[in-house]
């Protein structure tokens, strides 16, 4: 813990923010992506407070994903790319080769775009990961089912079909099931992106106030294209330009006085 306390202070010295007191759940240094020769992400460095918020913004192909991928080490998976630099949670660098990708990933979940439901029933989905990491018991799993099914806002219209099949779900109740799936492994961190690009706006809205309740028990990085949603939903907002970060403030603060030009033209949609 010494480690985050000591980092926490000099993120807030680089970022000339003083009067944050927010601990850091997770959080990058002088992170950089490059896919081949080419470079996606440059030098960032981020704190995300724990029950909070974090929206990244910023126009199409500025790498908020490629930086939320990193995250969770899920770049790994993508041939050709590397991630150098820092990324720390709970005092340690998870970006060091010999950490447990698997560990990472149940520590900070990730929710895409499209909802991915594997093709098996309610139930299913959900205990999948708990019984990977060896929880057997019929009643153990089926509290952890419940429990992550009404944390993700979706039990009470699932709970008398939990052995149908998932891919029956609407749009919207296979994105919360997703939720719920990565809920099941106790996480910290929920990475989620664009997670309502795909929905009809009542849907929208239900993964918004979801979102709200969540950040009680996580800490929640989410990327949208919707400024509106990242101002509504969002603590502190972080805005991303050609793959360097020009801004990171609270949400308030950065939506009505940015500091920056280019996060200014980009909030009030006179960017291009
Ligand atoms: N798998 C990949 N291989 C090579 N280049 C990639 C790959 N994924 C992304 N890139 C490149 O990295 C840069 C950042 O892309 P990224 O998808 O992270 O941006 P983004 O801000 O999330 O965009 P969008 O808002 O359109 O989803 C872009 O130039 C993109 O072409």
């Amino acid at each position: 813990m010494a480690t985050i306390e000591k980092t926490e202070t000099s993120v807030r010295d680089r970022l000339g923010q003083s009067s944050i007191l927010e601990e850091a759940a997770l959080e990058t240094k002088n992170l950089n992506v490059y896919y081949g020769d080419s470079q996606a992400i440059k030098n960032i460095s981020l704190p995300f407070y724990k029950n909070r918020v974090t929206a990244l913004i910023g126009p199409s192909g500025c790498g908020k994903s490629t930086y939320l991928r990193s995250l969770n080490r899920m770049n790994d998976t993508i041939d050709g790319c590397k991630v150098k630099g820092e990324i720390l949670y709970k005092g340690y660098d998870i970006n060091h080769p010999k950490t447990n990708v698997y560990d990472v990933r149940k520590n900070i979940g990730m929710v895409f775009q499209r909802a991915n439901p594997f093709p098996k029933s309610i139930f299913d989905n959900v205990a999948y990961g708990p019984k990977l990491h060896g929880i057997k018991k019929k009643g153990e799993l089926l509290e952890i089912v419940e429990t992550s099914l009404k944390k993700a806002a979706l039990w009470d219209e699932v709970k008398d079909r939990l052995h149908h099949s998932a891919l029956a779900l609407s749009g919207g109740q296979q994105q919360r099931l997703c939720i719920a799936r990565a809920l099941a492994l106790s996480p910290d961190v929920l990475l989620l992106d664009e997670p309502t690009s795909a929905l009809d706006p009542i849907s929208t809205r239900k993964m918004e106030e979801l979102v709200g309740e969540l950040k009680e028990d996580y800490t929640l990085i989410i990327v949208t294209h919707n400024m509106q949603q990242a101002a509504r939903i969002s603590d502190y907002t972080a805005f991303f330009y050609m793959g360097e970060l020009i801004e990171f403030g609270e949400t308030i603060q950065l939506f009505t006085s940015p500091k920056d030009k280019k996060t200014k033209d980009y909030v009030s949609g006179n960017f291009g």
